[in-house]
């Protein structure tokens, strides 16, 4: 049994559509999980899934970059609660430095903030980098531990299948069994991929559930 883990953000769908999902890769992602499951693990925020993958019926989302799933209209929180209060803090350290943010259920997002980069340093929390966007999160947070705990929730004893293209796919490809990289991905992660794709984004995506259900996947890794 496999479990395809997929990154949203340049790998479901491409920043030229406005990360609006396509129709065909919804209906590919559809028909596949009649089969396997497959959950989205994004640095996302559940209000914009909401706009932007309509239609998509996977079978959980890991939203805000690992901090919780949402299966079945029910969300499974994995962030210990004292986190809010430190996220208090930072958010008065933020207003003090006059840094612009929003915050999300758990994270804290820095939007075209990369003149931040290595500029905030932050105690038992951390900063994680989707190109231009910076996560602020409890250390132990990230799309891997989602994963994991994901994993748990479900009692999943099968080999888990990681696609992305940036740097906060890095701790997902950490926690799988095979790791993926679209044709688009930062040469980061495709250099850490066990297989690199020749399409961009949901065509990428698309591509890796064909070779699952046809089994041509054995003939690239072995699993
Ligand atoms: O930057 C974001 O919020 C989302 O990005 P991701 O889906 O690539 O994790």
């Amino acid at each position: 049994m496999f479990l395809v883990a997929s990154d949203y953000d340049r790998t479901l769908a491409s920043e030229e559509n406005g990360f609006i999902l396509s129709k065909d890769v919804a209906e590919k992602v559809n028909n596949f999980v009649k089969k396997y499951p497959f959950v989205v693990v994004t640095g996302r925020e559940k209000r914009f899934i909401n706009i932007l993958a309509k239609g998509l019926k996977p079978t959980a989302w890991i939203l805000e970059n690992g901090s919780f799933a949402l299966m079945d209209d029910k969300e499974y929180y994995f962030v210990e609660n004292d986190w809010f209060n430190l996220r208090e803090n930072i958010i008065r350290k933020l207003d003090e430095m006059g840094i612009k943010y929003s915050v999300g259920k758990v994270i804290i997002y820095l939007d075209n903030a990369v003149h931040l980069k290595n500029k905030i340093f932050l105690e038992n929390a951390s900063i994680e980098w989707n190109r231009s966007d910076g996560m602020i999160m409890p250390t132990y947070i990230n799309k891997g531990f989602g994963l994991k705990k994901f994993l748990q929730l479900i009692n999943f004893k099968g080999k888990t299948i990681g696609i992305g293209d940036s740097e906060n796919d890095i701790n997902l490809f950490k926690n799988v069994d095979y790791k993926v990289a679209v044709h688009n991905a930062l040469k980061e992660i495709k250099d850490i991929a066990d297989l690199v794709l020749d399409e961009d984004n949901g065509k990428g995506v698309s591509k890796l559930l064909d070779m699952i259900l046809t089994g041509e996947i054995y003939k690239v890794i072995k699993i």
